[in-house]
Formats: C-alpha cells, sequence, structure tokens
C-alpha cells in the first residue's frame, strides 16, 4: 500500500505541531520518522493511523483519499512504545483477539485462526510461550508478541511509535533485526518513530528526518548521514566538527586555516559560514603536507573495539575536534596523548547563515 502524505497542517492551540508536510511512501518501504522530542513525529504518525484529525491538507492510501475514512476501516496495524498487551490473556490470545473480534461474516474459522496464531508465534521465535500470561514474558518478549499480534489482522501499513524505546539496548537492537526481518516476509508498508538516530540508520529503506513541525530531509540512510541537507540533519545524525570562518574566494578561512570549499558556493562571501566535517573524514598526519591543514595537540585517544576515536585541541584556537580511526590506521601514525598533528578534514560541508533556519 503507497501513502501519499499531502501538505498536511496541524495545530493543538496556537502551537503548529506540523507544518505542510508532504511526503510519498512507496508500497512495501520501511520508513523511519526521525526526529528530537517534540519535533511532530508522533501526531504524523497519528494522523495516518486516522488517530489524530489534521487542520489541512489529506493522506492517500494508494492514490484513494482516506482523511475521512474511520481508523478501523483504514487496514492499520499498530504498535506502541509500551506493549498494550491485554494482562488476562495468553500469549495465544492476545495474537489471536483482532482475528476473534472479527464480525461473524468475516472471521476465519477457529482452526484457521490457531495455524496463522502459530504461524506468527513462530515467526517471532515464541511458540513455546503461547499459554504463558504477559507478566511471565520479559519486555522484548512483549513487544514481540505485541507485532505478531499487530500482523495477525493482515494489515496493509503497519505503524509503531518507538515500539523499542522502553527496552535496554541490547535488546532494542535484537527487536530491530526482528522488525527488518517480519517487514522483509510480509512486505507490509511501515513507518516506526524514533528518536534514536542509529536505529533509523540501521534499519529503515528511507529516513524521514523531523524538526520543529517541519521534514528537513528524506533519503536513504546513506543519503541523509553522508550527505545532510541542513546544518539540522549533520548534528542530528551523529557527531560532527565544525570549522567556523569567512568564506571568500572560494575559501573558508579560519585562524591559520584556509580550506577550498565545493564549486557551487566559488562565488559567494559570507562572513559567518560553518565547515561541517565528520570524524571519520578527518585525516591525521605527522608532517605537514597540505594547505588545507590545522595543527592540533592530541588530548585523549580512546580506544573503542576496531575504531579509535582520537580527540584534539587546534592550535590556534581554543576549539576541540574529534576524529575517527580504523586501528590499523591510529596504528600506523605512531602518535600518542600530547603530539602535534596535522588535521585535514577530507570532504567539508560549508553552510551559510540562512541555512541555519527552520
Ligand atoms: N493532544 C495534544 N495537545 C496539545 N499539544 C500536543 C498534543 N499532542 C502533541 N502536542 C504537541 O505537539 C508537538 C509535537 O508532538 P509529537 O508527540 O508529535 O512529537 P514527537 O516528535 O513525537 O515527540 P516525542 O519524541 O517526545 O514523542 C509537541 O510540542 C507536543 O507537546
Amino acid at each position: 500500500m503507497g501513502i501519499s502524505v499531502k501538505n498536511v497542517s496541524k495545530a493543538f492551540g496556537s502551537f503548529q505541531a506540523l507544518q505542510n508536510i508532504s511526503v510519498e511512501i512507496e508500497s512495501g518501504e520501511l520508513i523511519a520518522l526521525l526526529g528530537p522530542s517534540g519535533s511532530g513525529k508522533t501526531s504524523l504518525l497519528r494522523i495516518i493511523a486516522g488517530l489524530e484529525s489534521l487542520d489541512e491538507g489529506g493522506i492517500l492510501f494508494d492514490g484513494h483519499n482516506i482523511t475521512k475514512v474511520n481508523p478501523k476501516e483504514r487496514n492499520v496495524g499498530f504498535v506502541f512504545q509500551h506493549y498494550a498487551l491485554f494482562r488476562h490473556m495468553t500469549v495465544f490470545d492476545n495474537v489471536a483477539y483482532g482475528l476473534k473480534v472479527r464480525p461473524r461474516k468475516h472471521r476465519p474459522s477457529k482452526e484457521t485462526i490457531r495455524q496463522k496464531v502459530n504461524e506468527l508465534l513462530s515467526l517471532v521465535k515464541l511458540e513455546s510461550f503461547a499459554d504463558r500470561y504477559p507478566s511471565q514474558l520479559s519486555g522484548g518478549q512483549r513487544q514481540r508478541v505485541a507485532l505478531a499480534r499487530a500482523l495477525a489482522v493482515e494489515p496493509k501499513v503497519l505503524l509503531l511509535d518507538e515500539p523499542f524505546g522502553a527496552l535496554d539496548a541490547k535488546v532494542r537492537k535484537e527487536l530491530r533485526r526482528w522488525l527488518r526481518k517480519l517487514h522483509d516476509e510480509y512486505h507490509i508498508t511501515s513507518i516506526f518513530v524514533t528518536h534514536d538516530q542509529e536505529e533509523a540508520l540501521d534499519v529503515a529503506d528511507r529516513i524521514i528526518v523531523m524538526n520543529g513541525g517541519k521534514i528537513e530531509q528524506i533519503g536513504t540512510p546513506e543519503e541523509v548521514y553522508e550527505k545532510p541537507a541542513s546544518p539540522f540533519v549533520y548534528d542530528f545524525l551523529g557527531n560532527v566538527n565544525l570549522f567556523k570562518g569567512r568564506l571568500h574566494n572560494g575559501m573558508l578561512t579560519q585562524g591559520t586555516f584556509t580550506m577550498h570549499v565545493s564549486d557551487d558556493l566559488q562565488g559567494t562571501t559570507y562572513d559567518e559560514a560553518v565547515g561541517y566535517v565528520r570524524p571519520h573524514d578527518i585525516v591525521l598526519e605527522k608532517e605537514r603536507s597540505a594547505v588545507d591543514t590545522v595543527a592540533a595537540t592530541i588530548t585523549h585517544i580512546h580506544l573503542v573495539g576496531p575504531n579509535v576515536q582520537v580527540e584534539l585541541r587546534r592550535q590556534d584556537e581554543e576549539e576541540y575536534l574529534e576524529a575517527a580511526l580504523s586501528k590499523e590506521q591510529f596504528l600506523h601514525l605512531s602518535v600518542q596523548k600530547g603530539d602535534t598533528v596535522y588535521v585535514r578534514p577530507k570532504q567539508l560541508k560549508v553552510f551559510i547563515p540562512e541555512d541555519f533556519s527552520i
């Protein structure tokens, strides 16, 4: 089922929660709605589900305008952060619930329901837990039951609101894999809300980055991470180093640092431009080999698994930088805390003041 969100606006009192949101979601896509608290993610999800009204715009499912269609008739499965399982029902009955309460005309036979529920429980690897009650399950297991329950009614669209938000990091990771697997197996168009960038980058086909009730960027994980459209997206999706400076004649200059910028900014002059560089796009050299480098002192070396994070302080400005190297690169560099190195951004994306307004 393809979903079109067309010029949707929503206000709560005088507060504008969503401002003219438009997005096209293709059938079978797994989409992450990512953004900080209050950016409007849940409101948008609830509007798609029909649980919240909208002030302007419309929602289309496969080209049909369903803006005024009752949530029950939208064929949407919903999974919330807090597993809304029925406490007095077994796992089996929880998963079977949506099928059992169908009007008699559309209700499958007892045997069909049994087969369907067993199939789903085996998919989420909870076959042997069918007779347990929710209180006898871990948080991760409960959320897997919630997923199976949402899928039982064969929804055309699956909407998940911070489904793993209440769980610890390891279980979250495991459940992400589940979500991806279930999604791939059932090909349901799925949208999940998260404020965890790693979660979004890890599982989504595309990410919608939201900020202040607006969409900042829509793209694949690679696109939003490698080619952020705005300073906000850069900041929100990972660590970043800032090189503030004057943009003039195709160069960004700050202190003793000058760097060539991309061609599209050649003719522009700004006193307050900012260059953004990801830690893994910073090269450290022991000898000064290029013009576009700046001298810095190593203040901390943090070895984490196969990666090495190096913290540095620029020698010309009171500013700290962070570089991420592979262990191999680090050993080859052969440096220690207190050493001077030359920092060279491999890739610098420059934003000008008007990019900062939201
Ligand atoms: N029923 C409501 N009445 C008044 N204001 C609301 C209501 N629902 C949401 N809001 C406001 O709208 C804004 C967007 O809320 P929303 O829940 O969509 O954000 P979110 O991005 O999902 O945030 P979070 O990650 O904290 O859940 C927030 O400022 C919130 O306070």
